[in-house]
């Protein structure tokens, strides 16, 4: 088997899981680990932007993937974001999640301050050598982070054999096209944003890891055969269904991800509570939004995938 194949498909980025009093549930991590299992995913992004990373302490995200592979081993490929902005936590975090076994690790660019390229690696090539058994994924969300992926801190990276892949979650579809030639044969680009999955597929992204797919996993599923069968026509028609879906989970005045638990609480019966302080949850008229969508996800995976 080719050493990408693992990583390539369908990789739902993994949703908080918090309890009623907002503390990480490892009972409802293991239920949501067990839901992308019977929805046939190739793996989970845990630990990411939708994993609330951010707002969580080392030890949230070292009882999240510890639940996570306790149910996924064998089962999902699984990606597990380790950066925490400062070295320390991450290569902490990076230990922890190769002793959990995980396919591979991932870290954003440490953000607030802007530190120069040769800080950047040494920061990521720490955190790789803190699990040298392990598969690295550099994470580039420029949007976000405030630090873009260059060319030539890609070159530097590449210097370490563990580097295998970049998650692009960068708006130009032309990025991945550059990262997947600088990386070469033994390198992959995931997508990044779900609103131009079969986009960034075409121009080369083997995989998608994305924040809306834990919503609709189906329907992805489906745009990444559509591509790969060269149903192009198909496949758009059902990313613009998957685009109304994703504009309507963000029209909200609660935060995304507390309108994602909401339609699988409605579609799927799962409850893995809501987000964490400071993201906002779903306010009343949130709830009425919340269940349109859920009926388009409904109405979406009846319609291509039955
Ligand atoms: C900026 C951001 O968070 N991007 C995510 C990861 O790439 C996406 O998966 C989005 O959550 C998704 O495209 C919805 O906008
Ligand atoms: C999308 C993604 O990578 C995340 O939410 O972590």
């Amino acid at each position: 088997m080719n050493k990408l194949e693992k990583y390539q498909g369908v990789i739902p980025a993994f949703y908080a899981c918090y309890d009623e009093n907002g503390e990480v549930s490892p009972e409802r991590v293991r239920a949501l680990t067990q839901y992308f299992i019977d929805k046939g995913v190739k793996g989970v992004y845990a630990c990411g932007s939708s994993g609330e990373c951010i707002y969580q302490s080392v030890e949230d995200r070292k009882i999240t993937i510890e639940n996570i592979m306790a149910v996924a081993k064998g089962k999902l490929t699984v990606i597990c974001h380790v950066a925490c902005n400062n070295t320390k936590d991450s290569m902490e975090l990076a230990r922890h999640a190769e002793s959990c076994g995980v396919d591979a690790i991932a870290s954003i660019p440490p953000i607030y301050f802007r530190l120069p390229e040769y800080s950047i690696a040494a920061y990521w090539n720490s955190i790789s050598s803190a699990a040298p058994n392990t598969d690295f994924v550099i994470y580039n969300i420029p949007q976000l982070a405030g630090t873009a992926l260059t060319m030539s801190l890609l070159a530097e990276m590449k210097k370490n054999p563990r580097v295998i892949a970049v998650k692009n979650s960068s708006m130009p579809v032309q990025d991945i096209q550059m990262f997947q030639a600088a990386g070469g044969d033994d390198f992959m680009v995931f997508n990044g944003p779900d609103e131009q999955f079969i986009s960034g597929r075409v121009m080369g992204a083997a995989g998608g890891i994305g924040g809306t797919y834990g919503a609709m996993p189906e329907l992805f599923l489906k745009a990444d055969e559509l591509v790969r069968a060269n149903k192009m026509e198909e496949a758009r028609v059902l990313q613009y269904d998957i685009n109304e879906i994703i504009y309507k989970l963000c029209s909200g005045h609660g935060n995304m991800y507390a309108m994602i638990k909401e339609v699988l609480r409605i579609n799927e019966g799962l409850d893995i509570g809501s987000v964490r302080e400071p993201l906002t949850g779903l306010c009343e008229a949130d709830l009425a939004i919340a269940k349109e969508a859920a009926q388009m996800v409904k109405n979406a995976v009846a319609k291509y995938c039955a």
